[in-house]
């Protein structure tokens, strides 16, 4: 039967005034709907048909509150809502809607269960009436021993009962359905069917669009469609519906359900977008795992490198606070006048001078030998073997300098060669040295190459004490050392507690009388002021690098997630259509990329505290990690985190349910 007037007696739910829908630019508008006029009265079936490319979806989604009219009044239930505000015509959508889409959208990576269970979600339902709502829904589709399978691998039909499902459970006023059985064998089109006239018999109102004669047979009332306007127009407002409304008394607003929300259920929504962002993850963990990795490295990185320059802080100030009580350094100025080649009897007298100085404990003697010119080589060079430069300190010293220093040098004899090896130069080599160049140990006939000669290794510093350079230098013995003009000797002097300071007064003038300037003296003090320096460099240059680290990993997070949002269009299309408001849209992808930033974090921050432990373990330092570097590698996680989704939240939330549902 073909009505085309709304039975008399009904309520006129849906109705629609010179309705018209225009794409395109204002020059050259494409009409899709044009002077529509139309009711629609609630427990009516309604067949929408029309050749292909008529108006029929532009339509249903005028009147499903997915897109809005060019033209014309829309009211629901008396309430003009042509120019509602967004968020009252989300909550229409989920309070009175149920929609089953022609693609029959269900999200694939989740279970039929969730699937069902979105419009109830939407509706801000608690878990407990959504899980029995779920559970007869599915029941009355006949999919409940499906309630578990992934939506992926369900059939075509069985897609297409879970929308219906997902539609049942909210209890809707009114079912828009596009094509409910496009795709369906003749079997499951009559289950459709069937379904659809049991739902109409418990007074929903059922608006379908169809190719399907059948389909269209079923439904009450047929509305033909063609080139955007309605075959035969209806004359609105009836004297059967004026009747009806009178009797109403009145025409109900239906944003008077609007009750303001309630603290309870926002949070309940709150928790609901973060459920859903972790199930979004964990639907797709491989992807969520790659994200977590690369900002555990981001914020590993960072904890780590504050760890690594707060330990070698320590260990330096631990170093600098032994030395600061009674040693003093002494060098030439730069400006001081440059002797001819410094010979060692003349460098033996100005170590005497100081010596004699009240206060003093013991001098030693250290020159730093230019590694360019000496060209230090395991092997004799010119003999086609490749060695890497040396990249340690060359140094010539006597053995009262690795006294001062509390070096270890094994055998204990070798100190005794520094200062007098009988003319001939002799090495001793810092342990790291040594196992680079694989001497392990002291015996006949090991020798390296010093500037083309070969020079006898005699011992080894098993511990720098509080020289660390010790342990990756070559120590030639400074009697015998190659003495040159560039070279600058310095003298480290051990003294008594208390005396470095008038030290540093009183060894220039003891030097050189005459050109006290042309010494210079540094306390440990001043190696403090040097230090600091160091390290505010230093941590500056890993801080530097660890954030870099962090911004890329925030900038492939954005990538990968804005990349998700284009492959989820339809998901978000689907849930924007059940009601999910733009900033509920945007919130579970803020919370996506804040769960991915905090999990990268908190590995970042155990993976950070792993690394400095160990660094600190193998080098014997004590490690130093305040909490506020494992929570500023947490912090910085949760932070890029949200950052890398940001942009893409907001375009998930711009998407036009209307334009993206027809994907
Ligand atoms: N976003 C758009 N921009 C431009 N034109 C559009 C847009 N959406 C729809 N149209 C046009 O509006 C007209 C009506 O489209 P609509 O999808 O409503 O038709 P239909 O009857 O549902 O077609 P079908 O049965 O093939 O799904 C068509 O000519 C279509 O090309």
């Amino acid at each position: 039967m073909n009505m085309l007037a709304p039975s008399p007696g009904r309520i006129p739910l849906l109705r629609l005034e010179g309705i018209g829908r225009f794409y395109g630019g204002a020059d050259l508008p494409t009409a899709a709907l044009q002077d529509v006029n139309l009711e629609i009265c609630e427990g009516e079936f309604v067949a929408i048909i029309g050749p292909s490319g008529s108006g029929k979806s532009t339509l249903l989604n005028i009147l499903g509150l997915l897109d809005r009219a060019s033209d014309g009044k829309y009211s629901i239930n008396g309430a003009d809502v042509s120019r509602m505000a967004e968020k009252q015509r989300d909550w229409l959508r989920s309070r009175m809607f149920g929609f089953v889409f022609q693609a029959s959208h269900v999200i694939v990576d989740e279970s039929s269960a969730r699937n069902a269970a979105l419009g109830l979600r939407v509706q801000g339902v608690r878990h407990v009436e959504r899980e029995l709502e779920v559970t007869k829904a599915l029941l009355r589709v006949g999919l409940l021993h499906r309630a578990g399978v992934l939506g992926k691998n369900l059939s075509g039909g069985e897609r297409q009962r879970l929308a219906l499902a997902r539609a049942l459970a909210t209890k809707p006023r009114i079912l828009f359905a596009d094509e409910p059985t496009g795709n369906l064998d003749s079997v499951n089109t009559q289950s459709v069917i069937a379904d659809l006239k049991a739902l109409n018999r418990t007074g929903v109102t059922i608006v379908v669009i169809t190719h399907d004669p059948i389909v269209a047979a079923a439904a009450d009332r047929q509305i033909v469609i063609d080139d955007g306007r309605l075959e035969k127009p209806e004359a609105l407002g009836s004297p059967a519906l004026a009747a009806v409304h009178e009797h109403m008394g009145g025409r109900p607003d239906p944003t008077e359900a609007l009750s303001p929300t309630s603290l309870w259920r926002r949070l309940n929504l709150l928790m609901d977008d973060v459920c859903d962002a972790l199930a979004s993850l964990t639907s797709r963990a491989g992807k969520a795992l790659l994200l977590i990795l690369a900002f555990m490295l981001g914020s590993g990185g960072l904890v780590a490198s504050v760890g690594l320059s707060q330990s070698a802080s320590a260990q330096v100030s631990e170093r600098l606070a032994e030395a600061a009580l009674d040693e003093v350094q002494a060098s030439r100025s730069p400006s001081g006048v440059q002797p001819a080649n410094a010979d060692i009897a003349a460098l033996r007298g100005q170590k005497g001078k100081i010596e004699d100085l009240h206060g003093v404990v013991a001098v030693g003697l250290r020159v730093e030998l230019a590694t360019s010119e000496f060209r230090p080589t395991r092997f004799q060079p010119n003999r086609g073997i490749q060695e890497d430069d040396f990249a340690g300190s060359l140094l010539a010293v006597d053995s009262t300098f690795l006294d001062i220093s509390q070096a270890v040098v094994e055998p204990a004899s070798a100190l005794a060669l520094l200062d007098n090896s009988f003319g001939k130069p002799v090495a001793i080599l810092g342990h790291d040295t040594a196992a680079r160049l694989g001497i392990p140990s002291v015996g006949p006939g090991q020798k390296i190459w010093i500037g083309g000669q070969p020079v006898p290794v005699v011992g080894i510093v098993q511990q720098p004490g509080r020289n660390p350079v010790l342990a990756d230098s070559i120590i030639l013995g400074i009697s015998a050392y190659p003495s040159t003009a560039s070279d600058n000797p310095l003298f480290v002097v051990r003294t008594l507690p208390g005396f470095p300071a008038p030290l540093a007064d009183v060894i220039p003038l003891a030097l050189d009388a005459a050109h006290p300037e042309h010494f210079t003296v540094n306390t440990v003090a001043d190696l403090r002021s040097l230090r600091k320096g160091v390290n505010n460099d230093l941590g500056l240059l890993i801080s530097v690098i660890s954030w870099l680290l962090l911004a890329l990993a925030c900038l492939s997070a954005a990538t990968s997630m804005y990349l998700t949002v284009q492959t989820r269009r339809s998901e978000i299309a689907l849930r924007r259509a059940l009601g999910m408001s733009r900033s509920s849209i945007g919130r579970m992808f803020i919370f996506e990329g804040l769960l991915v930033g905090l999990g990268g974090g908190l590995a970042g921050g155990a993976l950070g505290v792993l690394g400095v432990l160990a660094f600190c373990l193998s080098q014997q330092w004590t490690p130093v990690l305040g909490p506020e570097a494992v929570w500023t590698g947490v912090a910085a996680g949760a932070v890029t985190g949200v950052l890398s989704a940001t942009y893409p939240a907001i375009a998930a939330s711009k998407a036009d349910p209307a334009q993206a549902i027809r994907a």
